[in-house]
């Protein structure tokens, strides 16, 4: 499993600190908020689970499904929700948590979706972030980190519902994915 990986980007270490370091700056910045933590499955699961139990301030979680990759490395542009939140956001300080974004179309449907059901504000966190891909505007206020326009697996992220166990983000080797 770990041999169809090219190289470690970012060690289980490296990421644990960042999520503390967001963790943190989020609990100052929603503190006496009705926060929202919404999930981005299925990629962006092992980064909450993580995130959520370093957040000091209380919190509700909920989670949306939405799709846009398939099976394929490259986006097709059109998102599907898969499962949609349980309750009403509106009112609420809402925060999307995503394990990357690439091209941006994902979050940016999502974002104006959410939009439209009158939350108090939308904020997004991402653990990673692709900036040299991008095709739509996003602005995110909790970032972890920038990385290279390489294809990434680990820690949630996976190639063909592959490699999301592995504790690391690592870079695929082409020959896993041709
Ligand atoms: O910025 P974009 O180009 O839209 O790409 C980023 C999105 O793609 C991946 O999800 P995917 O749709 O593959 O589903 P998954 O989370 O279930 O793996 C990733 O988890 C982001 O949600
Ligand atoms: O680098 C990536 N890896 C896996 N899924 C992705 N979705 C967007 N970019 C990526
Ligand atoms: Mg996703």
């Amino acid at each position: 499993m770990y041999n169809d990986v090219k190289e470690v980007l970012l060690s289980e270490e490296q990421i644990a600190d960042k999520v503390l370091e967001l963790a943190q700056l989020i609990s100052e910045d929603f503190a006496g908020k009705p926060l929202m933590v919404i999930g981005v499955l299925k990629g962006a699961n092992v980064f909450v689970a993580d995130l959520i139990r370093k957040i000091s301030i209380p919190l509700e979680l909920d989670f949306m499904a939405i799709s846009s990759y398939g099976t394929s490395t490259q986006s097709s542009g059109i998102v599907k929700i898969l499962k949609d939140l349980d309750k009403d956001i509106k009112g609420l300080h809402v925060l999307v948590v995503e394990d990357i974004i690439d091209t941006g179309l994902t979050l940016s449907y999502l974002t104006e979706n959410l939009r439209s059901r009158g939350a108090a504000a939308i904020e997004i966190c991402t653990l990673l972030d692709k900036p040299e891909r991008r095709k739509a505007h996003i602005d995110v206020k909790y970032k972890g980190f920038n990385i290279p326009d390489e294809f990434v697996v680990g820690y949630g992220i996976d190639y063909a519902e592959k490699y999301r166990h592995l504790p690391f983000v690592g870079i695929l080797k082409e020959e896993a994915y041709q």
